[in-house]
């Protein structure tokens, strides 16, 4: 990417506007991508609006389907929330601080049934951090590891996927999980009635 063309993202809406550009073609460059994340400095009155808690687990909160190219959402984590252990569907996944600090801890993939999975390293993301992985880079479980302050994050999935994989830290045991939204667009989604399990 020369750098007479980078846009400047300064909000929110700039970085919508110049994700939806990029992903009109149809081969996406991944760094340009981490470089769009990585320039929108996060500013609450941005996503306030989406940023939905729920006083039991980490919401979802979709605010952009990218003409069906990406899930982009706001993941709101109260104190020691967290997502367990997870693949990320053969997609790409970009995940950015917006509020607070998550820790990530990756895994690689189970080798044989039955056996713990290998750690494989365990970083912080802070206020603004982007951090970037797809299923050949391994496993991870994201949390918010403060008991006193909350977490924001964005995420951007490409292509979307509406189930992806959990697996059991101890025994490698892996299940399908569905991934829902508590929130689509800042309108809070009504609670169907259905077992809904998402990767905690
Ligand atoms: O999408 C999810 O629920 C997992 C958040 S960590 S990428
Ligand atoms: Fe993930």
């Amino acid at each position: 990417i020369n750098n007479q063309t980078l846009p400047t993202i300064t909000s929110l809406n700039d970085l919508i506007r110049e994700l939806q550009k990029v992903f009109e073609s149809d081969t996406v460059n991944i760094e340009y991508v981490y470089y769009l994340m990585r320039s929108y400095k996060s500013n609450p009155t941005d996503w306030t609006k989406f940023a939905k808690f729920d006083r039991y687990r980490y919401t979802r909160n979709l605010i952009d389907v990218g003409n069906g190219k990406y899930n982009l959402m706001v993941l709101c984590w109260g104190e020691g929330h967290g997502a367990g252990i997870h693949d990320h569907a053969d997609s790409h996944c970009f995940m950015k601080t917006l509020h607070g600090s998550l820790q990530e801890v990756r895994y690689s993939w189970p080798e044989e049934v039955g056996k713990e999975l290998n750690e494989i390293s365990r970083n912080n993301l802070s206020l603004n951090d982007v951090c970037y992985i797809n299923d050949s880079l391994g496993l991870h479980r994201v949390e918010n590891p403060s008991n006193v302050e909350t977490a924001v994050s964005l995420h951007l999935y490409c292509p979307p996927y509406e189930r992806c994989q959990v697996f059991n830290q101890y025994s490698g045991q892996r299940s399908i999980c569905k991934v829902t939204f508590w929130s689509m667009f800042g309108e809070k989604r009504k609670r169907e009635i259905q077992d809904e399990r998402e990767p905690e």
